[in-house]
């Protein structure tokens, strides 16, 4: 997605802010950052104001220093030291694959040793905690109850070895045999075994008994309590039957014990993936890996990371853990090598907290910005340069509201344009009008104003300025434009009028199934999603609908990014992250419910993986996008619709989408009376004198309109409203449909 060296700018906003910097800090890493280590830095927050986007700086040598004197502009590198023969490098390079550090990660890097920390305290203290709880009420008693058994049981061990029980067998066998010689020799041994015995176990009783006595007469009482529970606890073991020990440990959780290689090879076999020639090796030990265990195995030959994504339920019920808490990561190294990242804890029903851009007062949309973060907490920057995105899920799971999260961020950066269409028409969306150059919501017509018309204008005006970049940006002079492609200069030069520009189409469906409009839009969108991201026009649509029907392939293979929050079958997750995912291992349909915003993110760098995106819910939003418009206005980069500047202003032909409009999807054929009165009812400014005429002068009327676009009304003999027969005319909705299509044809250049 983006490499460790950039960050975005986030600056904190003033204390007035109503909103609490969330408890995530905005710091700014690569992701994934499973392969990573080192945290881009976050620049620091200069106050408001202060700040003017698209000032560079640059790291020069110090010329105070002595050291940077000698150099010397187009100074030659240095030659390599050594030069290895090709055949040793290889073999020094996979040398150096293989060798292990000396000392394992966990103690070298702060994050991990804080990490190994963390859990040694957590888990030390529940065991303290679970033992401390149960020493009164549970282990006390056990052991008073006990201790009467294991007087018993010690005193009788005394006399029996006092009294050689251990050689009576045998000497029982010498009588039994009537080996007197034999028998004499043992009881020999016996009495003076016992002899020497009792004097060692009289002495031992003197002295205990005086021991004591003493302590009962002198000892101060908390050393005599203490002897006494140490004595009755010593008897109480003693006495605990050897199947319930006092200290009951089966009650401590997996997540809390350590994680053996016994139960990864018993995994292994419950899941078929050894033989019974072959079991699992492990190339590296077992060790912590932030909140979980990192355990890499290599599969007997033969077996591939595809199997253990397969097996991935077995090997999870295998290990005694939810699936949720395992994570399966391919290793280069080796077809057969398998890394697995065992969470304590699911991870991903646990909420990343609420958007890091709540303490922004501006983003530079050039560079990442805080997304969410990965399973194991650490921040995920997402870019939506040179690319378009899909996002797919089934509804209610944070499709929108991960959708908003990067328009949200584009919002805060007032150099970017912001073109928004929400085909459900929900509440998500409705703050952007604030801020967005082009804006629409739902397929109704309201008030006039045909949204889908209003989507297909804003689209038509894109691709004309798409066309217009290429060119423009190739007849830039050099030093303006060095390599034929907008940066951030140009784009934010007003002059110029090329800014970054996000096309956010949310239900993206339901504009393209519209009846009349939506193979119009189908071809825009195909356009833009394919050509426009590399002239700084990203593209972002979200689907509930990934299959072919609402979403077709030819729209969807061209977004180089895909999102896949929870859907209904890694079939759907294939549609949606595209085909060969699921054998890669990601598969979205294996989310839960519960994981609200959490997705699989693929196609936005080298790397996938899962995204717990942060949240930024109505109000939050609403907070950050008021920003966004004080921002926008300051700069003087508020356009279009957030300023009334609208492109829908009504054209000669609007009478044609007009009454596309006011068709029904199964009306096969409509009297043009009746198409006139509901034309008045959508727009009573256009039409309400057309309804005022009567019967047969209404259907001349719109007869006149729909002549100059080929549309012929056919006359039929029919009855009238009051019942009689009469010569009236009527209108096919195929032809008005044909009419709009080839309107749309001709205006989007075909
Ligand atoms: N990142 C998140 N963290 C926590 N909860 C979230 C997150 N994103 C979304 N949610 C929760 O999920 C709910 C549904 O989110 P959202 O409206 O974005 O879903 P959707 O998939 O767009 O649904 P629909 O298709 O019905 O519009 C939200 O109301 C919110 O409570």
């Amino acid at each position: 997605m983006t490499d460790g060296s950039t960050g975005a700018h986030l600056r904190p906003v003033p204390d007035l802010e109503r909103i609490p910097t969330p408890a995530v800090p905005a710091d700014i890493v690569p992701f994934p950052l499973k392969n990573t280590t080192a945290p881009a830095a976050v620049a620091d927050a200069p106050a408001v104001g202060v700040v003017k986007p698209g000032e560079w700086e640059a790291e020069l040598p110090d010329t105070d220093d002595p050291e940077a004197e000698g150099l010397i502009e187009g100074a030659p590198v240095d030659p390599a030291r050594e030069v290895y023969p090709l055949s040793v490098a290889e073999w020094m390079q996979e040398r150096n694959k293989t060798r292990l550090p000396v000392l394992p990660d966990w103690v070298k890097l702060p994050d991990q040793r804080a990490a190994v920390r963390k859990w040694a305290i957590r888990h030390y203290s529940t065991m303290l905690g679970y033992h401390a709880v149960r020493l009164p009420c549970i282990y006390a008693p056990k052991v008073l109850a006990y201790s009467p058994r294991g007087a018993w049981r010690w005193s009788t061990a005394v006399g029996r070895w006092v009294f050689d029980a251990e050689g009576k067998g045998l000497r029982v066998a010498a009588v039994a045999a009537e080996d007197a010689g034999e028998y004499l020799k043992l009881s020999r041994q016996r009495n003076d075994r016992v002899r020497l015995r009792s004097i060692v176990a009289t002495v031992a009783g003197f002295v205990g008994l005086t021991a004591a006595l003493t302590l009962y007469v002198m000892a101060p009482s908390w050393l005599l309590m203490l002897s006494m529970a140490t004595f009755t606890t010593a008897l109480g073991l003693a006495g605990a039957p050897a199947d319930r020990p006092l200290i009951d440990r089966a009650k401590v959780t997996f997540r809390k014990r350590r994680l053996s290689s016994d139960i990864v090879v018993r995994a292994h076999d419950a899941a078929n993936l050894t033989s019974r020639d072959q079991s699992i090796a492990f190339p590296r030990p077992i060790g912590r890996d932030g909140d979980g265990w990192r355990v890499v195995v290599d599969l007997p030959y033969g077996k591939t990371f595809e199997d253990a994504v397969k097996a991935h339920a077995r090997l999870a019920s295998g290990m005694d853990i939810a699936p949720t808490q395992l994570f399966l990561d391919k290793d280069e190294t080796s077809g057969r090598r398998v890394s697995y990242w065992i969470a304590d804890r699911d991870p991903l029903a646990v909420p990343a907290g609420r958007t890091p851009l709540l303490g922004a007062t501006r983003v530079d949309f050039w560079k990442p910005f805080p997304w969410g973060v990965d399973e194991r907490g650490n921040p995920v920057m997402a870019t939506m340069l040179w690319l378009s995105l899909l996002v797919g899920a089934v509804p209610r799971q944070g499709k929108t509201f991960s959708a908003r999260t990067i328009a949200l961020a584009a919002a805060l950066d007032p150099h970017v344009r912001l073109i928004v269409f929400d085909g459900k028409a929900s509440p998500d969306w409705r703050a952007f009008a604030k801020v967005a150059h082009r804006i629409g919501f739902g397929i109704v017509p309201r008030n006039g104003i045909d949204p889908v018309e209003h989507l297909i204008n804003a689209l038509m005006e894109l691709k004309a300025d798409v066309e217009d970049r290429y060119h423009r940006l190739s007849e830039l002079p050099l030093h303006i434009c060095p390599e034929g492609k907008l940066t951030p200069e140009i784009s934010r030069d007003r002059k110029l009028n090329m800014p970054l520009t996000l096309v956010v189409v949310d239900e993206v469906q339901e504009y393209l199934q519209h009846p009349t409009h939506g193979k119009t839009v189908l071809e825009l969108l195909v356009y833009l999603a394919r050509v426009a991201p590399a002239v700084g026009v990203p593209v972002m649509l979200s689907t509930q609908k990934p299959d072919d029907t609402a979403c077709p392939s030819v729209l969807r293979d061209q977004h180089q990014a895909r999102f896949s929050l929870r859907v209904g079958s890694w079939q759907v997750s294939d549609v949606v992250l595209g085909a060969g995912s699921y054998s890669e291992g990601l598969d979205a349909s294996k989310l839960l419910k519960s994981h609200k915003g959490v997705g699989l993110l693929k196609g936005m760098s080298d790397d996938s993986g899962i995204v717990r995106t942060y949240l930024a819910d109505g109000r939050d939003a609403n907070t950050i996008l008021t920003r966004a418009a004080a921002l926008r206005e300051a700069e003087g980069t508020l356009t279009g619709d957030a300023v009334g500047q609208s492109t829908s202003t009504r054209g000669a032909d609007a009478i044609l989408t007009d009454v596309a409009a006011v068709l029904g999807r199964s009306e096969d054929k409509v009297w043009s009376e009746t198409i006139v009165d509901r034309l008045a009812e959508l727009n009573p400014d256009a039409y309400s004198e057309w309804a005022e005429l009567e019967g047969r002068a209404k259907a001349d009327q719109l007869a006149t309109a729909l002549k100059p676009y080929g549309i012929k009304t056919d006359q039929v003999w029919g009855k009238t409203d009051t019942g009689k027969g009469a010569n009236r005319r009527g209108i096919e909705r195929q032809h008005i449909i044909d009419a709009v299509t080839e309107r749309n044809k001709k205006r989007a250049g075909k």
